[in-house]
């Protein structure tokens, strides 16, 4: 298998250097390594310097850094300029977060392929002023009104669900951007996705990683996606090669879920979906408002071949069982 990829790759005459689409942050840089180091283990015919240009393209997502994603359009952000690229012919491939990428691609683009996931928990990180988070009760490091900064609406309202006299300031920016604010005492404390902290080696002493099932993460939450031209058939197979078979199963739920309950981009919602010793898939979907005044979570199971139906079904439940204005 390891080598019939990249025979498939030149005989189709697919033109070398194949030019990957990324966001130009560290974090995006990293993964974008990463996954070319995946493909060329498997097609060491690609391990040539020249086989990869990279491209990173600057995102609205980016560019806007002064409000809430929410108030500014939502998830698309971060991948339009990308999708552009990929649609001109500018690059061949493009490798996203998945929780930044939306659930419907634009006509003439697949997600082609689901990388390993790193961990998908979110993590709480104490500032300097605060002691160490104890893992067994990680919240109460944070004294009473403590300002925690995150412009995650799905962060925020299960925080204030569960701690309602804690206060909230936004904070954007990247993964450094954000601990600097934070080593500045713009906020006592902030919450940030242990995935992205990995990859980048910055995952500070003190900090504590929550469960999932207390702070649902987010749909795709740790897992990288690569995007291909639907007619580029040559890619879609270098890429299956490499797909993580428990990445797709537990994204596709999450990303069913999040599709089925379609909120508005200011509608906190949680998906996390795991696979159990039985091989069967175990979804988590939550649904709140911003305040932590209505929270909604529930978890079902079904075997790994329905994870879309698992996704849908769970996401159609919360949805009914929600006040309707939050999808308003
Ligand atoms: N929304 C920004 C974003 N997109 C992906 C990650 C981290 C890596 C991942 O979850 O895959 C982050 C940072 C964060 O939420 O802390």
């Amino acid at each position: 298998m390891a080598l019939a990829h990249p025979v498939a790759v030149s005989k189709h005459r697919q033109p070398l250097p194949l030019r990957v689409g990324t966001r130009a942050s560290p974090l995006a840089l990293w993964q974008t390594r990463d996954f070319l180091d995946r493909v060329t283990h498997f097609c060491p015919v690609l391990r040539d310097a020249k086989a990869f240009e990279e491209h990173a393209i600057s995102t609205s997502g980016d560019q806007i850094q002064d409000r809430k994603l929410a108030d500014i359009g939502g998830k698309g952000l971060f991948a339009k300029e990308i999708h552009e690229a990929l649609l001109d012919g500018r690059v061949d491939f493009a490798v996203h977060s998945l929780k930044d990428l939306e659930t419907e691609m634009p006509p003439g683009i697949v997600l082609a392929c689901t990388l390993k996931r790193e961990d998908a928990r979110d993590c709480l990180l104490p500032g300097p002023a605060l002691p160490a988070c104890d893992p067994a009760d990680p919240l109460a490091a944070l004294p009473p009104g403590a300002v925690i900064g995150t412009s995650s609406v799905r962060r925020q309202s299960q925080l204030l669900h569960l701690r309602p006299d804690l206060r909230l300031v936004m904070f954007r920016g990247n993964v450094a951007t954000r601990m600097r604010k934070l080593a500045e005492g713009e906020a006592a404390a902030t919450l940030l996705a242990l995935a992205g902290l990995r990859r980048l080696g910055l995952e500070p002493a003190g900090s504590v990683a929550l469960d999932p099932e207390l702070m649902v993460p987010a749909a795709g939450q740790g897992i990288v996606g690569v995007t291909v031209r639907a007619d580029n058939t040559e890619l879609h197979e270098l890429l299956a090669a490499i797909e993580d078979p428990e990445a797709r199963a537990v994204s596709a739920a999450e990303r069913a879920l999040l599709a089925a309950l379609d909120g508005s981009c200011r509608t906190p919602i949680g998906g996390h979906a795991r696979l159990l010793p039985d091989g069967r898939l175990r979804l988590t979907g939550l649904v709140a408002r911003t305040d932590g005044s209505f929270l909604l979570k529930r978890s079902e199971e079904a075997s790994a071949k329905d994870a879309v139906r698992l996704g849908a079904e769970l996401g159609s439940a919360l949805r009914r069982d929600s006040p309707a204005d939050l999808f308003a």
